[in-house]
């Protein structure tokens, strides 16, 4: 760039606006959960892992066509009886949803059981014994309905209100097994309530409109405040995030308002599938996921599988990777539906398949067993 100056030496404005502005800071890069980045690297170092592509897209098409078939959108997650919704019993305003929303996922882990159907842990509501999810949504509605104030934070922090004697009462078991992991429960609810009620006036609402309209900042903001929803490991030598309970946390409550209120996220296509327990298992079923004959033995043994190891980080990473490859192909081979096939409704989609499918006497491998509050 030549440098020019007038006659009596002053450098020319323009000029030096030009300079300054080249050599103002770069913006910022917009908020990032990392969530995909991170599954990428692992897909990319795993070798107890692979991905089959003509699986993944034949699978893609599958997909497409029974969500087309089903009409498949945010109000399936509205029409299930035991989640929360206003107008449904105990749920009379907006914040009282949100409230419930944001407990079912601050204890929406780790439901699995080695036992068999009939001694597992369930939950009995309305006539019926819920188990797994639906065993947290039940236990939920049923302490609303005895009156018990379960959705507020305010109750959370309150050790002689709420001991773990009380906790053992309002998640209380059908069967001799208790609900797993139970004392860890109480503590993600003790964490959460001390920060709700310190800085968010008792109510999630608040950290919703801190996030503003983002689900990426939500997402964020939920996993600096909590250190139970901080899904996060090291593989192959990177810090890599899940964050699965944030992003499901974030997904429901655009489910469950469809879109507005406070389910209002623009940005809901930055969210990544759930790594779960349950999406890995329908993904092998569908011939997905392949992985090597000592994992594989490992989970046909429903062997424990330490949360943390490679095999586990290499499970989700994976099957993240894959709902992305088929919401790519979906998008690539149906240009129509655009921004609204989204990770989210994918996921919803696969998990109800996923139940579907273990309602209909399973098939498949076992879903893999890695006992943590993370999922
Ligand atoms: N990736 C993913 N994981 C999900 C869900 C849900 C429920 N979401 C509802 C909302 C909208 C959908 O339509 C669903 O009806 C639970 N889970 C996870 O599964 C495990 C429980 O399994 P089981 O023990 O068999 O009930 C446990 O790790 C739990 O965290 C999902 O949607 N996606």
């Amino acid at each position: 760039m030549a440098y020019d100056s007038d006659s009596d030496g002053s450098v020319d404005a323009d000029l030096m606006a030009l300079l300054m502005a080249s050599r103002a800071p770069p913006p910022p890069p917009p908020p990032d959960t990392k969530v995909l980045k991170s599954a990428h690297h692992i897909f990319d170092n795993s070798i107890d892992v692979a991905l089959n592509r003509d699986a993944t897209y034949a699978a893609a098409e599958k997909i497409y066509t029974a969500m087309k078939t089903r009409n498949y959108s945010t109000q399936t997650w509205a029409s299930h009886d035991l989640h929360p919704g206003v107008g449904k019993v105990g749920f009379e305003t907006e914040e009282d949803v949100v409230a419930a929303v944001f407990l079912i996922d601050l204890l929406n882990f780790s439901f699995w059981s080695l036992r068999g159907e009939e001694e597992r842990f369930g939950v009995q509501y309305v006539g019926k014994k819920q188990t797994g999810y639906w065993s947290l949504c039940a236990a939920v509605r049923r302490a609303l309905d005895e009156g018990i104030p379960i959705t507020s934070p305010y109750l959370w922090v309150d050790e002689q209100a709420f001991t773990l004697e009380m906790a053992r009462y309002v998640f209380r078991s059908e069967t001799e097994e208790e609900m797993p992991l139970l004392e860890a429960r109480v503590e993600c609810m003790r964490e959460a309530g001390r920060v709700l009620c310190e800085e968010y006036d008792g109510h999630f609402v608040n950290m919703i409109k801190e996030a503003g309209q983002s689900a990426v900042n939500l997402v964020l903001l939920v996993v600096e405040k909590f250190s139970c929803f901080r899904d996060e490991q090291r593989f192959e030598g990177k810090r890599v995030t899940f964050y699965k309970r944030a992003q499901i946390l974030v997904a429901d409550l655009w489910a469950c308002f469809n879109a507005t209120s406070y389910g209002t996220f623009p940005d809901i296509t930055a969210l990544t599938m759930f790594a779960d327990y349950r999406i890995p298992q329908i993904l092998q079923s569908l011939g997905c996921l392949w992985y090597s004959p000592g994992l594989e033995t490992a989970i046909m043994r429903k062997q424990l599988i330490p949360s943390g190891s490679a095999w586990e980080i290499q499970i989700r990473g994976c099957s993240i990777w894959c709902v992305e490859l088929i919401r790519r192909r979906i998008i690539e081979m149906h240009p129509e539906v655009g921004e609204g096939m989204n990770a989210v409704l994918l996921d919803f989609y696969l998990y109800d398949a996923a139940k579907e499918m273990e309602a209909r006497g399973g098939g498949g491998l076992p879903h893999h067993r890695t006992r943590s509050i993370w999922y």
